[in-house]
């Protein structure tokens, strides 16, 4: 047990340190850092229990798309998410309307991240103002409700929500973190988020003005 807390810690620190180092002094998404950031939640969230393990299979294996991209023969490409975007819809690698050629585009698949890391936010918010008596469960679903809820199909979201109330407590949730008191908990969100708000909504903009926030 030891070990892993001591694992998780380090985890922890890590996904702060990568969101810290997405950004380019442009403003442009390094995919290496984002894909590490989200390594680092899945490791987190495996040490929640086994019911998050459908969860996080989807977030490995869309992880493991955009890592092989990095590491493909056009990894020159997708050292941004920028130039990512770029090099696909230049290259018409996307499928833009219905699913077909490309199912496992860079594109789509971070786009299904980008979305993830919405309810990231939501959620993170929740808890840096919450109080002792809050209910984590409560927490993640509405945060889940007002985001990625509306990009699932009714089953996932029946599954996500059953998956919510095994959440263990605010208190537990915050020791797992092993970050310290609860004061030093928040003091860490509050050092974090605006972090991830920046890279998602970076990622936001640019989405838009490609006009693929939609991408099947
Ligand atoms: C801590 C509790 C974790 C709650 C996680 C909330 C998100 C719930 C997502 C439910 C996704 C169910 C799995 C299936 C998803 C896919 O259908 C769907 C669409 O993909 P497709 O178009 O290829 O078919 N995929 C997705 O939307 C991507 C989901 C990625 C979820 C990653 C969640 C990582 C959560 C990390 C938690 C870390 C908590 C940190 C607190 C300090």
């Amino acid at each position: 047990m030891a070990v892993a807390l001591e694992d998780l810690k380090f985890t922890l620190q890590e996904v702060l340190d990568t969101f810290k180092s997405c950004l380019s002094e442009h403003k442009e998404v390094f995919l290496e850092h984002y894909v590490a950031g989200w390594r680092g939640l899945v490791r987190f969230m495996n040490c929640l229990g086994s019911v998050f393990s459908f969860i996080s299979k989807d977030a490995v294996n869309k992880i493991q798309i955009l890592v092989n991209h990095l590491n493909g023969e056009n990894g020159d490409h997708y050292i941004t998410v920028q130039s990512m975007v770029k090099y696909e819809l230049d290259s018409q690698l996307v499928d833009l309307t219905k699913r077909g050629s490309f199912p496992e585009s860079g594109c789509r698949t971070l786009l299904r991240l980008h979305r993830a890391l919405r309810w990231l936010e939501l959620f993170l918010e929740r808890l840096r103002t919450s109080t002792e008596d809050s209910n984590t469960s409560v927490m993640c679903s509405e945060a889940y409700n007002e985001s990625l809820s509306q990009h699932h199909a009714w089953i996932i979201r029946k599954a996500a929500g059953t998956a919510f109330w095994a959440l263990p407590g605010r208190a537990t949730f915050f020791d797992v973190m092993n970050v310290g008191s609860p004061e030093q908990v928040m003091a860490v969100l509050g050092d974090a988020l605006p972090l991830i708000s920046e890279v998602y909504q970076v990622t936001e903009d640019l989405y838009a003005q490609n006009n693929i926030l939609e991408l099947p």
